[in-house]
């Protein structure tokens, strides 16, 4: 399976390497795919087996784009995975479908593996399932469905940092639809803590976790990973 923890705007990189040295004993023996995505300042030359990836990247090797980071950044350290699409960038962030489908493009072309979130607001969730689906659809606009090196991640806005998940039943017919998009293994994510994970892990075509709040804290994460092995679920 793949256990992945997406950092956002924590951990410096002092703390990072902390946390990515806390991590190592229980990935040490651990058949899952495990990834972090730390803050871009902490990316860094990890001597790790742990997948670490990109938050955001622009879609260019270097040039004048104030505030980003290109190719040749994440080439330095050898980062070849890249998290596109997250919630936060679209909604806070302004990123647009267009501009998400150019970017999945760009990174595709550099055969990154690309972890692809999608997932609906409150508002949309509350409306029918319908109009939920074809709001998740819009979001698979421009993005190649069928590309060996994609991860999606199911994550519903309004389960993002709030404690709230949907019923286990939900999650299953979501991903049930999903896969019908693309084969490409899904992942949940969304208020995933450690005294859920098992249960989310079991529901079928849930391929792994991505993270946000509880991977924050390296011993929580590593009982993610733990519970993933213990479900002995690849
Ligand atoms: O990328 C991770 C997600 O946004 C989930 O965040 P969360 O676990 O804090 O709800």
């Amino acid at each position: 399976m793949i256990i992945a923890a997406n950092l956002k705007t924590n951990l410096t990189r002092s703390a990072t390497h902390e946390y990515i040295k806390q991590l190592q004993t229980c990935v040490q023996n651990s058949s899952q795919e495990v990834l972090v995505f730390p803050a871009t300042s902490s990316l860094d030359g990890y001597d790790t087996k742990i997948t670490i990836g990109a938050q955001n990247a622009y879609p260019v090797e270097h040039g004048a784009f104030t505030g980003e980071i290109g190719l040749d950044h994440l080439n330095e350290f050898g980062i070849k995975t890249i998290l596109i699409g997250h919630s936060e960038r679209r909604h806070i962030l302004g990123e647009s479908q267009e501009f998400i489908a150019k970017k999945f493009d760009y990174f595709k072309e550099q055969g990154f593996k690309i972890v692809y979130c999608v997932g609906e607001p409150l508002a949309v969730r509350e409306s029918s399932k319908e109009e939920m689906l074809t709001y998740i659809y819009n979001q698979y606009e421009g993005i190649d469905t069928e590309y060996e090196n994609l991860v999606i991640a199911y994550e519903p806005v309004w389960a993002i940092g709030t404690g709230k998940v949907p019923t286990l039943e939900d999650i299953q017919d979501i991903h049930k639809e999903l896969k019908k998009k693309s084969s490409a293994p899904l992942l949940y994510g969304g208020s995933v803590k450690v005294n859920n994970v098992k249960d989310i892990l079991k529901v079928e075509n849930v391929d792994g976790v991505l993270v946000g709040s509880a991977a924050l804290y390296a011993d929580h994460f590593c009982s993610m990973i733990q519970a993933a092995e213990e479900l002995g679920k690849n």
